[in-house]
């Protein structure tokens, strides 16, 4: 099958959960999400986050690799599509603004040496979305540790996601800019998506609009 492992990624409330809930739907495949509910560093982390950030990113590390390692191997026998609403480099991109030089050295490595054993999405679909629309879907789905955040990280996550892009041209990015602010529970959008899907994408960064 074309573009069987799908990822889709995103700054902070973009929609990306919700989006794959309901592509995992729409294409009979299997989903897998992100368990960032379970991470007791998380609420500590946005309180304090110079003591807080390297537990939280070793936890996330840890969490991610195995969820990754089970779910896509498991379905390395059958042919149907698996959708995930994070890619593997997304902790490495979160590190980069979290940690400072010294710990984001470790962190580097040890993601160098567990994630090289991952299997890639063929595809992932970057959701781009301006900075004050994040802003309103954080505030509505009310999640208080996040009620602080800064637009200023915000800005930086994204930023970290178009300097990592820029790094790796070998991989297949689709940047896309939804049109409208449900769209994630758009059938328009999800048949934008679906004929995203019937490309064979080429390395690199494409940028696409829907129109
Ligand atoms: N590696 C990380 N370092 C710091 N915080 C992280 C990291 N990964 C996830 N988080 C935090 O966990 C929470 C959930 O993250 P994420 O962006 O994936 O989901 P989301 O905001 O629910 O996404 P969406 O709204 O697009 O479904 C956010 O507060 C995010 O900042």
């Amino acid at each position: 099958m074309k573009n069987r492992f799908i990822a889709f990624e995103g700054n902070i409330g973009a929609g990306k959960t919700t989006l794959v809930r309901n592509l995992a739907r729409r294409w009979n495949a299997k989903m897998f999400l992100e368990q960032f509910e379970d991470n007791p560093f998380l609420p500590s982390f946005y309180e304090n986050p110079e003591k807080y950030a390297f537990p939280l990113e070793m936890s996330f590390l840890a969490e991610r690799f195995q969820q990754l390692n089970r779910e896509v191997r498991q379905t390395e026998l059958f042919s149907e599509r698996i959708i995930a609403d994070y890619a593997p480099y997304k902790s490495l991109i979160f590190a980069g603004k979290t940690l400072d030089h010294a710990e984001y050295g470790v962190y580097k490595k040890m993601h160098q040496l567990l994630f090289q054993q991952v299997p890639y999405p063929d595809v992932v679909i970057y959701l781009h979305i301006p900075v004050e629309r994040l802003l309103k879907n954080i505030e509505k789905r009310g999640r208080s540790y996040e009620q602080d955040i800064d637009p200023e990280y915000l800005d930086s996550i994204e930023k970290g996601y178009f300097d990592f892009y820029r790094s790796r041209p070998d991989l297949v990015t689709l940047v896309v800019e939804p049109a409208g602010d449900d769209y994630a529970n758009d059938e328009k959008f999800m048949a934008f998506v679906d004929e995203l899907l019937e490309w064979n994408w080429s390395p690199g960064r494409h940028v696409v609009q829907q129109d």
